[in-house]
């Protein structure tokens, strides 16, 4: 059969199966082919919604999650197999059940499977090459290939499974990651848990979020068909009544697609975790900032009129970061809102430690002081030493924005394109940050600055009066200004 004729065959018997599943459709909905504008399948509407409609229902024995699955092998090995999975993070006994039902040709799930992908363009499936246009962005050593190559082996291989190798894993745990919704194990629920995840931790097969919640990491079959595009989401899936729902959140129009909601993602994360790209995500995009390279041009003494810091020194300032809790093992820079700044506080009071003159640390050491304010931490030390850090950064993306800029203008393999897109969304960053930066205004009188060593210097020897500006020092413990 034509690859054509497969993929729409695949979708009626899909379209049949939810039906005798008990899945109720609006009929102002449909499942669309989208491949032409790069989505896929999607859900469209196919008259207007009000806000609140339900788009669609579906029974939660037709979800497909590890209970779901045990109860329909029905099989003497139920308890076993339910104690073996129970053990395991819920993102691996979920691909085990996945690798399971699809290995079946009478699973209960088969039509639905049979439209799950094939390929999927998330980074675990990028070769070097590939990942080598990511340049300098730090996605590139969130993807955990060979992490979870090590759990599949020590606990899917055990199972025996048909068929099952690394790279069909791999091809599991990435739809997953991409399709699966955690939802409320029972009724009583919080319909914001309604975005596909798989950053799932823990050894049950239900997670909790801490909060009395216990959810289930569950593939939502025609749930998981509606795409996401940043804010052009208009639904959302429901778990309060007994069938789960999706909703509309707006009105949608006729011929509108009807977009779920994957979260406030930068560029680089939506591409590791669902494999696509678009422009409307860059509003979230960040630039990382390790703590290993900012501590690094502090000791290069990147700025001639700071005085240098001993490595015992750094030490110490690095425990004094730790005890203010703003000590990270890096930070992330974003584009400013109206809420939030581009340049976290945290990353400011990590300066400020390290640029503090050594009065003032024992002071800050003694809890005779404590941080200050932003606009304090935002001295005008603080800011040429961000600038320098800032454009480390940015050096070590190979080209330019401008050059990026103008590779996008000739015909590229589509990973290209994603991934010059993702370093250009970094680089903007970057270049806010340093705006940012070059703005900081803040007094530099209790900064290390050997202007100051030497004048204090002078003062402990009895040959020089103190400057004004360092008798303004706090006497007693509270935020400077
Ligand atoms: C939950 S599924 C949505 C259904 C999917 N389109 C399908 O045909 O199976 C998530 C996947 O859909 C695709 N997708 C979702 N939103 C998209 C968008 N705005 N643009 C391109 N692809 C998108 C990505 O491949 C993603 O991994």
């Amino acid at each position: 059969m034509e690859a054509e004729d497969e993929y729409q065959k695949s979708t009626a018997i899909f379209l049949s199966w939810l039906q005798e599943n008990g899945v109720r459709m609006n009929p102002k909905m449909k499942l669309a082919d989208l491949r032409s504008e790069g989505r896929g399948r999607g859900v469209v509407a196919v008259d207007d919604f009000l806000e609140d409609e339900v788009v669609f229902s579906i029974p939660r024995a037709a979800v497909l999650n590890v209970k779901n699955s045990l109860t329909a092998s029905n099989t003497s090995t139920t308890q076993s197999a339910a104690d073996t999975l129970s053990a395991l993070p819920p993102w691996l006994a979920l691909t085990a059940v996945l690798v399971s039902e699809g290995s079946r040709q009478d699973s209960k799930w088969s039509p639905y499977l049979a439209v799950l992908p094939r390929e999927l363009d998330s980074l675990v499936f990028w070769n070097e090459s590939e990942l080598a246009e990511l340049q300098a962005s730090a996605v590139v050593n969130k993807i955990g290939r060979s992490s979870a190559e090590d759990m599949f082996s020590q606990h899917i291989a055990p199972l025996g499974l048909n068929n099952c190798n690394t790279e069909l894993c791999h091809r599991v745990a990435s739809i997953i990651m991409a399709y699966a919704f955690d939802i409320p194990e029972l009724s009583e629920s919080d319909p914001a848990q309604n975005k596909p995840s798989l950053e799932e931790d823990g050894d049950d097969l239900v997670s909790d979020d801490g909060e009395d919640e216990r959810t289930v990491l569950s593939m939502i079959p025609l749930a998981d068909m509606l795409n996401a595009d940043a804010d052009r989401n208009n639904a959302r899936l429901c778990c309060d009544n007994e069938d789960l729902e999706m909703r509309t959140i707006k009105p949608i129009s006729k011929g509108e697609e009807i977009f779920n909601d994957y979260g406030q993602l930068p560029q680089s994360d939506l591409l590791r975790r669902y494999g696509y790209q678009s422009d409307n995500y860059a509003v979230y995009d960040v630039a990382e900032m390790p703590t290993t390279s900012i501590m690094a041009a502090v000791q290069a003494s990147v700025l001639p009129q700071l005085e240098p810091l001993s490595a015992t020194e750094v030490e110490k300032r690095i425990g004094l970061a730790q005890r203010e809790d703003i000590y990270e093992d890096s930070y992330d820079v974003a584009h400013a809102d109206s809420e939030n700044p581009s340049i976290p506080d945290e990353l400011l009071a990590l300066l400020y430690i390290l640029l503090l003159d050594h009065e003032n640390i024992q002071l800050l050491e003694n809890s005779q002081s404590s941080l200050p304010s932003r606009s304090k931490l935002a001295t005008e030390l603080v800011g040429q030493l961000l600038a320098a850090i800032l454009k480390e950064r940015e050096k070590e993306y190979s080209t330019t924005l401008e050059e990026d800029a103008q590779l996008l203008e000739s015909e590229l393999p589509r990973r290209t394109t994603m991934a010059i897109k993702v370093r250009m969304g970094e680089k903007e960053v970057l270049r806010e940050a340093l705006q940012e930066a070059s703005s900081f205004q803040g007094s530099n009188k209790r900064m290390r600055l050997l202007d100051n060593t030497e004048s204090a210097a002078a003062n402990s020897n009895g040959k020089g009066k103190r400057s004004r500006e360092e008798t303004t020092r706090p006497k007693k413990k509270g935020r400077y200004n």
